[in-house]
Formats: structure tokens, C-alpha cells, sequence
């Protein structure tokens, strides 16, 4: 079966996007899941990445997007690829503004100003919100984790969860006191009795009331260089536990650059913009065996805009270095 990818990012946060309205015959669910285990191992000739962005027909929206992380599980959402599936429905079809249909919600997306020159941006919507329990899943004794120390989890930092709707579990940490975030995480994303669909974990660094750092361990995953979901929910949190106006922009740095934030506070409801960049690596064709788990590259076509992005980064980390010097 012949296949197009589309390698793009979100800050660093890598996929391939198949858009399934191309392809000349329908793929069977076991072998999405087996295609994207095979595209994602970063031993494979095209380098591997974190996920892959299913676009397929919507009755309610403009496309539909499906999230399958790198270990073949399935996500209700993807802030950094739902940008860069943004930007690829936007050239498609010459448009600035529309919806798509994820697992849980239509969500809007449209073009915004560059972030950095030469840099493609795109807006994104983060909702629903909830802090309820049993849309995490989390098992805990009250009705929600907000803000509060957990023993079990580290006998000094304070914890939040809230699904965005994918579930997230964030911690405000000082300096670089980053040390145990692996282990909880791979605990948490194995067997555990908190959070029994796994979770992603993100410790984050404050800087100013409008600009913190954000690291991420994604289920599914391990660590990637940014999450887009994660950077929304901590960006909530960080409006909810530390203040600072709702609607006005948080700068997210995280270790594949920057993004940015905007909290929307209705009534007792929120919800979150995210704003990054959409970045188109390359173009590759593709043959792929009958059961998916081989991959011959027919072609592949590469573009010169990892070079901007770059330029972007390296002042996003050299403003996090000077960070923690202070
Ligand atoms: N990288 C994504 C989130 C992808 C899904 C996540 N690993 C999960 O399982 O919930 C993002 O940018 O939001």
C-alpha cells in the first residue's frame, strides 16, 4: 500500500501526518495502530517520532484528527499536532479559520501572526476543562486534585489534575528541582491505583507571572521536547494558583522551544488558545507491507523550515538558561 507523510512539529513535538482521504484503500484499526508503532520507532530510516495524526472525513467539522501516541495507544487529544493538522487543512483547502472534529470535541482552529519571522503559526482551542475525578480517570479520596500535596507522589510538592481533556497532572517546582519527575511518571503510566488510564506529567518552572517553563512526560511517550496539551492545562494552573489576568498571553518555554498561552475564564468554565508554531519537515512516500510493520521511502521531499524554527529556539533557550542563572 502506498502511503504520503507529512513530517511536522509542534515545538519540537514530533508526528506524521497520514491523511487518510488519499489513500487508495480504507485502514483497518489494527493496522493504524501497527502503522504508527512502525513509523514512530526512532530506529526507522525516516527518524522515528512521537505520534501519528490520522486526518479522516467529519460530518461535523472540516476533517477529523485521531491522536495515536508512539506505543500505539490512542489519545482524545494533541495541542502541538492539532497546529500543525491545522496548517495542513489550511493550505488544503484555502482557508484561515474552521473547526475539527477530536475524539472528545469540535475544537477551532486559525491561522495567527508568525511567532518568530518565518515561523508558520497557528491557534489552537484547548476544551473541555474539568477537574472532575472520574473524567481523568483518577482514584483519590475527594472530589478533585487541586493544588494539594500527595505522600505518595513526593512528600514536599503540591499536585493539580485536570483533563483538557486528555489527562494531565502538573506540579509547580522550584529551580531545576526536576529529579523525580521520571520515576512518578513511569509509575503513574504503569500499574498504579491513581490514575488507572496512565496520565501526563508536567513539572513547571515559574519565571514571571507570564512566563513559565514547561517539561513534560507524555503517556504513551516518555519525555518529549513539549506538550501542547500539557502547556495549556499548566498554563490554567499557573492563571488559577499564581494569578495574573486571565486573556493575557502566557510565554510556555519548554525544551523544543516556545509557545504561547491564552486562559479563558466563562463563568466557572475554562478554556485555553494555544499559539505555536506549525512546522512542515518533509514530504516522504511511502510503501507499506501488508502487515504494517515495514517501510520502504519511494521519495522524500524536505524543506528549508527547521531553519527559522531553529533560529527561534535557540533564543527560547538561551532566555531559559539565563533563567536559571538568576
Ligand atoms: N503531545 C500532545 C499530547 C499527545 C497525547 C498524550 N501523550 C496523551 O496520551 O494524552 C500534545 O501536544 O498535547
Amino acid at each position: 500500500m502506498k502511503v504520503t507523510v507529512k513530517k511536522v512539529h509542534g515545538s519540537g513535538n514530533d508526528f506524521y501526518i497520514i491523511d487518510e482521504m488519499l489513500l487508495s484503500e480504507a485502514l483497518p484499526e489494527e493496522k493504524r495502530r501497527q502503522l504508527a508503532l512502525t513509523l514512530c520507532d526512532r530506529q526507522q530510516s525516516l527518524g522515528g517520532a512521537d505520534g501519528v495524526l490520522y486526518v479522516s472525513p467529519s460530518k461535523t467539522a472540516l476533517a477529523r484528527m485521531r491522536v495515536i501516541n508512539s506505543d500505539g495507544s490512542e489519545a482524545s487529544m494533541c495541542g502541538n499536532g492539532l497546529r500543525t493538522v491545522a496548517r495542513y487543512l489550511a493550505e488544503k483547502h484555502q482557508l484561515t479559520d474552521f473547526t475539527v472534529e477530536t475524539m472528545k470535541a469540535i475544537l477551532k482552529v486559525s491561522e495567527d501572526e508568525p511567532l518568530a519571522e518565518g515561523i508558520p503559526t497557528y491557534r489552537v482551542e484547548i476544551s473541555p476543562v474539568t477537574f472532575a475525578k472520574e473524567t481523568l480517570p483518577l482514584v483519590i479520596d475527594g472530589e478533585q486534585l487541586y493544588d494539594e500535596r500527595v505522600p505518595a507522589f513526593s512528600e514536599q510538592l503540591h499536585y493539580s489534575a485536570v483533563a483538557v481533556p486528555n489527562p494531565h497532572l502538573i506540579s509547580f517546582v522550584e529551580g531545576a528541582d526536576f529529579a523525580d519527575q521520571e520515576k512518578l511518571a513511569r509509575w503513574l503510566n504503569s500499574d498504579n491505583p491513581y490514575f488507572t488510564d496512565g496520565v501526563n506529567v508536567s513539572y513547571v518552572r515559574r519565571f514571571s507571572e507570564d512566563a513559565i517553563f514547561v517539561k513534560t512526560y507524555e503517556r504513551g511517550v516518555g519525555f518529549t521536547n513539549a506538550c501542547g496539551t500539557a502547556m495549556s492545562a499548566s498554563s490554567l494552573m499557573a492563571r488559577l494558583i499564581h494569578g495574573g489576568d486571565f486573556e493575557r498571553k502566557i510565554d510556555v518555554y519548554n525544551p523544543g522551544g516556545r509557545v504561547q498561552c491564552q486562559v479563558y475564564r466563562e463563568a466557572d468554565t475554562y478554556r485555553i488558545d494555544l499559539i505555536g508554531n506549525a512546522t512542515f519537515v518533509f514530504e516522504a512516500e511511502l510503501v507499506i507491507s501488508a502487515d504494517a510493520k515495514a517501510v520502504t521511502v519511494m521519495s522524500q521531499t524536505t524543506t528549508a523550515e527547521q531553519i527559522a524554527y531553529e533560529r527561534m529556539a535557540q533564543q527560547a533557550a538561551q532566555f531559559v538558561e539565563a533563567q536559571s542563572s538568576i
